[in-house]
């Protein structure tokens, strides 16, 4: 059964999107730390344990820096077991996507690039992906590395962070944080077509997005404006 929390801190009445909430899905294997992350940015604690999710929506309010008032969120959590898997609803719904796997779980990893496909197959539109590769506070059980994981996601145009959610609340804010900007920097380029001209640098996109606190020791690729391989050139590319 799904079900739906409401977080809704300040005096604000009033949201910078105006009632449209900024919706983003969370995807990714069973016990990657979905839920994990989710909680994290909403209350700033790590619970250790939870329940495997079925579904669940989260509406959560923040400021966001440079947004002049609060931003609302809507996170919908997934199930990351297979018999409750995703369903085609849960991807039109959502405005951008963070996919989520384990650094100690190659498995989790292999599943994102099924994951990504998904989203392409489903979305009519480019849209703002974050994969994050959590977990890696636990650096003896490591199995994916760090470049690895930045390699899948410049192959799949979408963005990359590492962080641990059981040991930094700053990399859980910054990782919504950014795959919202990743969006709204989209929504702005779609609907500016002098933006195509030049794509921008790294660099300049943060310089565009300076509100955003970037913790250290964290590796972050924007979104890369090639067109997506296909599902051969990609499985051989990765094999170079
Ligand atoms: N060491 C460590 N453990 C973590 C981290 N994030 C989550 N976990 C643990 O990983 C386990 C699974 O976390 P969940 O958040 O329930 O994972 P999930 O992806 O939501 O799982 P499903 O609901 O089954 O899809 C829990 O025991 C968490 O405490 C992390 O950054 N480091």
């Amino acid at each position: 059964m799904p079900t739906m929390t409401t977080f809704q801190f300040g005096k604000h009445k009033k949201s910078t999107n105006h009632g449209k909430p900024v919706k983003i899905t969370v995807l990714g294997q069973s016990a990657v730390g979905k839920t994990a992350l989710c909680v994290r940015f909403m209350t700033r604690r790590f619970i250790g344990e939870y329940d495997p999710t079925l579904e669940t929506t989260h509406q959560f309010r923040t400021f966001v820096d440079g947004d002049p008032g609060p931003v609302d969120f809507e996170i919908l959590d997934t199930a990351g077991q297979a018999e409750n898997y995703l369903t085609q609803s849960q991807i039109k719904w959502a405005d951008a996507f963070i996919i989520v796997y384990s650094v100690t779980d190659r498995c989790s990893f292999d599943e994102v690039m099924r994951l990504k496909f998904i989203i392409n197959k489903t979305k009519d539109r480019e849209v703002a992906v974050l994969i994050v590769g959590n977990k890696i506070d636990l650096t003896f059980d490591r199995m994916v590395s760090k470049e690895e994981g930045e390699k899948l996601a410049k192959s799949l145009n979408c963005s990359f962070l590492e962080i641990s959610v059981r040991e930094s609340y700053d990399d859980v804010k910054y990782a919504f944080l950014k795959v919202y900007h990743d969006m709204k920097h989209l929504t702005k380029r779609t609907s500016s077509p002098k933006l195509f001209v030049r794509s921008k640098s790294s660099a300049q996109i943060r310089g565009l997005t300076p509100e955003v606190p970037r913790p250290r020791e964290r590796s972050m690729s924007v979104v890369h404006q090639v067109p997506l391989p296909q599902m051969d050139q990609f499985m051989s590319s990765l094999n170079e």
